[in-house]
């Protein structure tokens, strides 16, 4: 069992914030998360959410932005989040795009040289981290549901398509929903998987449901003032496809709301009352 080092933990509406860090296998380097333990966590299992950050973002940014702690504590919901990549793996120009490399993993596994090392977050959060919770806190393995935002909301959408046994419930804020078709994403793309695009739709949630891929239900916020919307997001390709597919898609528009964690925490509680219910 991998030895956690617990960097700090704090108090919060009755339950327990903690930051972890852990020599991870699968990334072949130190990693870290978090994770926020609801007051039920004292005396039962809890269910699990795991919430996938965007660009730029680290293990702490929705443990401090998103306003989450309160909701699952009232819910009795475990959270989870992680590192949005390796970090300092030494490949050269791993920092010097924000939006590619460091702070950017995608939640794929690469198969590119260089990234191929180190960028496995696919495999990190459904095999290691996902082993972790079940085996080192109070967690339910079989009430685990997944979200995100952005570049999280790709992953969220993804992984939850691609692992439907693991992952019971699914929503998503802003997420990029058709990555083979917006800038963030062919450049991700391109670097981490290669040129042939057809290795590409495996990890892209409108063609993962044109290809037959289905969940039971699905929940998306998106903000009408989000400044990346036009450009990077896509829903309404996302809508498409599930409407073709007959992929059942709760997808609802907020005029004035941006792409920050301003809107994150706005919704956050009507995201997580959404997973209580699915998970049961
Ligand atoms: N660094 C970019 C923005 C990156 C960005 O907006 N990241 C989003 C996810 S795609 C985020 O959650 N940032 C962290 C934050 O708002 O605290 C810029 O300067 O335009």
């Amino acid at each position: 069992m991998t030895t956690l080092e617990t960097r700090s933990l704090h108090q919060c509406f009755g339950g327990v914030q903690g930051f972890y860090q852990h020599p991870s296998e699968i990334i072949g380097l130190p990693m870290r998360f978090s994770v926020y333990q609801p007051p039920q966590a004292q005396y039962q299992r809890v269910p699990v959410v795991f919430f996938l950050a965007g660009l730029t973002c680290t293990e702490e940014t929705f443990m401090i932005k998103a306003g989450a702690q309160r909701y699952a504590a009232e819910y009795g919901l475990m959270l989870v989040t992680m590192d949005t990549s390796p970090r300092q793996t030494g490949i050269p120009g791993e920092t010097d795009d924000w939006d590619f490399g460091a702070g950017a993993g995608f939640y794929l596994d690469a198969t590119q040289s260089p990234w191929s090392q180190y960028f496995r977050m696919e495999s990190y959060i459904t095999q290691e981290l996902r082993q972790i919770i079940i085996d080192q806190f109070p967690a339910d393995p079989n009430r685990i549901g997944i979200f995100g935002h952005s570049m999280g909301g790709h992953g969220a959408l993804t992984l939850a398509l691609r692992y439907p046994e693991l992952f019971r419930s699914v929503s998503a804020f802003a997420p990029i929903c058709a990555p083979m078709q917006c800038p963030w994403g062919q450049k991700a793309f391109r670097h981490y998987l290669g040129e042939d695009q057809s290795s590409w739709r495996q990890y892209d949630a409108t063609a993962l449901i044109a290809d037959g891929r289905s969940i039971s239900d699905l929940l998306i916020d998106q903000g009408l003032n989000d400044q990346f919307l036009t450009q990077q997001l896509y829903p309404e390709a996302l809508e498409k496809s599930c409407r073709e597919a007959d992929q059942k898609l709760t997808l609802r528009f907020h005029s004035g709301y941006d792409h920050s964690y301003y809107f994150i925490s706005t919704f956050i509680g009507e995201h997580l009352k959404y997973h209580r219910e699915q998970l049961g």
